[in-house]
């Protein structure tokens, strides 16, 4: 038996751009504009924006891809039922190829334009969005964010790579701060939207392990991440810009992920919150403070 597929309308220019996920994707690209900015080889403007560019369309097209596979969870969830495929103001197939034709495109751009080690990196992020993260982890285990987290680690590789052609030892820390700064940032959203994810059936760790195992994961993250984040002074990588803002920042961190390793479930679950967004304002910092150190000190 075939299921017809109702006729939808065209759809807006602003249902393709929220495929792109726009407002989580400029961290991603701020991460990945300041591993180009903390490179030691200055990349000519016209190269570092078409560098950037590319990030972007990226990653804005595993986000596309990742709509498109996702439409049916999304459909459940209060947090994302409104996008455009489970509000049905895109059919599939048009995500599908906006998803893939715009992927090809940056990988192709990037590697023609600016290198290949950039275009390399970028391939294998998209990939592990999609395939590693999305269709492979997410429904499967609560150990989907970790590993298939890495996908959102990147972009300050990719930056690096774009302005040397290479990779070193800052970008691969710069690597390994958010790849484990990850599980705390996404786990303290999943304590507060644990019934989204419980009703969508995703195996995410507060629903399949609890809230206690979640918190007390969260601090244990927290503690490499925290080393991580301020590696780069000591080793000299950077200087006391960078040291101290990543101490101050990485310090006040650490706090919030402790009162939330020792909280216990609130109506208003407000250190949570707090953690969350706290996160997002962390790396927005300590990477500004990264490109501040490399350019002004
Ligand atoms: C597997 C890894 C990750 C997961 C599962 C995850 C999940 C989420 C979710 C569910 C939200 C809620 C709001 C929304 O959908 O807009 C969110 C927000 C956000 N995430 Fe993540 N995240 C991950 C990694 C990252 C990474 C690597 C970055 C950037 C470096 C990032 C940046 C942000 C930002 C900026 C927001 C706030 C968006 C807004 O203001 O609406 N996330 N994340
Ligand atoms: C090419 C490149 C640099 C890609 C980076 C993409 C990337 C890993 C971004 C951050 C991760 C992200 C948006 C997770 C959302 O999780 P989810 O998809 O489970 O969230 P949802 O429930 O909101 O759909």
């Amino acid at each position: 038996m075939t299921t017809a597929t109702p006729l939808l309308p065209p759809a807006d220019w602003r249902d393709f751009l929220a495929l792109t996920k726009p407002r989580v994707m400029t961290l991603v690209v701020f991460t990945g504009l300041c591993g180009m900015l903390a490179a030691p080889v200055q990349i000519a403007p016209v190269l570092g924006f078409t560098a950037i560019l590319c990030i972007a369309l990226g990653a804005g097209a595993a986000g596309a891809l990742n709509q498109w596979y996702e439409a049916d969870i999304d459909a459940v969830m209060k947090r994302t039922a409104g996008r455009p495929l489970p509000a049905g103001r895109m059919d599939r197939q048009s995500a599908l190829h906006f998803g893939v034709g715009l992927s090809a495109f940056s990988v192709i751009l990037m590697g023609l334009a600016v290198n290949l080690a950039a275009a390399a990196i970028l391939t294998v992020s998209i990939l592990f969005y999609v395939l590693v993260y999305t269709v492979w982890l997410k429904r499967r285990t609560p150990q989907n964010i970790v590993i298939g987290g890495a996908a959102g680690a990147f972009p300050p590789l990719i930056g690096w790579a774009a302005a040397t052609g290479e990779v070193a030892l800052l970008p691969v820390l710069l690597f390994s701060l958010v790849f484990l700064w990850t599980p705390p940032h996404f786990w303290a959203l999943a304590l507060f939207v644990k019934t989204d994810y419980a009703n969508a059936g995703v195996p995410m760790l507060p629903v399949v392990a609890g809230e206690k195992a979640t918190r007390r994961q969260i601090g244990l993250y927290t503690v490499p991440m925290a080393i991580v984040a301020v590696a780069p002074w000591p080793l000299g990588l950077t200087g006391a810009i960078y040291g101290v803002t990543a101490l101050a920042t990485t310090a006040v961190f650490a706090i919030l992920a402790a009162l939330v390793a020792a909280g216990r479930t609130t109506p208003t679950m407000a250190r949570e919150k707090q953690l969350f967004s706290y996160s997002i304002l962390y790396l927005f910092v300590i990477f500004g403070a990264l490109v501040a150190d490399r350019w002004w000190a």
